[in-house]
């Protein structure tokens, strides 16, 4: 149900209502589904000389599909809890139609676990379709009843593993059927910027989640300290990288990821001046999302070239 603020703020211009719906896609947020599948499989590329395009062309349209399916069931999750009431680029509160969106959503989720599945039915082998399950599984307990993981703080050791070592583990494995540890640094890596965004998405949401009831990690911690975490975690991202090259034969071209570091200060410094000030910080999970594409784009082409 709209709320008469949201309401008000929807029916307003068509400038404005675009500017919403673009929020409301968050499209720049899509490369967390892309990466983890170019990760996996660059490493295989680098480890066997050849991508096999089927699978990565089905990997990758599954994993936007799931994306949407995670997004798009957020709202209609979130709509239930009342925690969205000021969110007024969600896409039920855009649209009023929550039942539509649902269905929507959940049709996405079909159709990226066909694709999946259309990969595991190819080798002969399920593994890559419960490893993705798995993922989906995760995916729901974060946000959907009666779990709802991320109500008490747990969406970042859930995204971690999601989006590291269960995707790219899936995404090699659906290139080489064969299981590596070779993955792990990157997968290390991947998972850490990962949640570095979801971490960051928390900042400007305090004040509505603490009054829903939602423990995140910055509720818990407060914005000053949970800034210096972010800090942290950025200290320990970039040197678990050095560290994977100089110990763990992931090879010298890999730190081209050391180019994203102008995000991590930018994002760092935005949040030590304004963790307080929500609309001063409304877009660092914006910001976390360039540090992730860059640092994931670059180290996969480390092992490409
Ligand atoms: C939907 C997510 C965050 C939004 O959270 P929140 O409700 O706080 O924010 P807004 O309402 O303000 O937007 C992301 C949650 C990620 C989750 C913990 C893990 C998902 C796992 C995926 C299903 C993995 C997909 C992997 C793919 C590459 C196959
Ligand atoms: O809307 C968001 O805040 C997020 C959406 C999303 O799909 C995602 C995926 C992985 C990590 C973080 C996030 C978000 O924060």
């Amino acid at each position: 149900m709209q709320s008469d603020t949201v309401k008000r703020v929807i029916e307003a211009n068509s400038k404005d209502r675009f500017r919403l719906w673009w929020a409301a896609i968050k499209l720049p947020m899509y490369s967390v589904a892309v990466m983890p599948i170019w990760l996996g499989s660059a490493i295989a590329w680098r480890q066997t000389g050849h991508l096999q395009l089927l699978p990565f062309g089905l990997f990758l349209s599954a994993a936007v599909l799931i994306l949407v399916w995670l997004n798009l069931s957020n709202d209609v999750f979130d709509a239930e809890t009342g925690i969205d009431r000021h969110k007024y680029h969600s896409v039920v509160n855009l649209t009023g139609k929550k039942e539509v969106i649902f269905g929507l959503s959940n049709l996405c989720l079909g159709l990226g676990l066909v694709a999946i599945m259309a990969i595991s039915w190819w080798q002969q082998d399920a593994t890559v379709f419960v490893m993705v399950l798995l993922c989906c599984a995760l995916g729901y307990s974060y946000q959907g009843p009666p779990f709802r993981l991320g109500y008490l703080g747990l969406g970042e050791p859930i995204c971690f593993v999601c989006f590291g070592p269960l995707a790219i583990a899936a995404a090699y494995y659906s290139q080489t059927q064969t299981w590596s540890s070779s993955i792990l640094p990157v997968a290390v890596l991947n998972g850490l910027t990962t949640t570095l965004i979801l971490f960051c998405s928390h900042f400007h949401q305090v004040a509505d989640d603490i009054a829903a009831g939602k423990r995140s990690p910055v509720v818990r911690l407060g914005t000053a300290r949970s800034a210096q975490f972010v800090y942290g975690g950025c200290i320990v991202f970039y040197a678990w990288l050095v560290a994977s090259v100089v110990w763990l034969e992931v090879p010298w071209p890999t730190l081209l990821a050391l180019s994203s570091l102008p995000w991590a200060i930018y994002l760092c410094q935005r949040l030590h001046h304004f963790h307080a000030v929500p609309e001063q910080i409304k877009e660092s999970k914006f910001i976390a999302v360039q540090l992730h594409f860059w640092s994931s784009l670059l180290l996969g082409l480390g092992y490409v070239l």
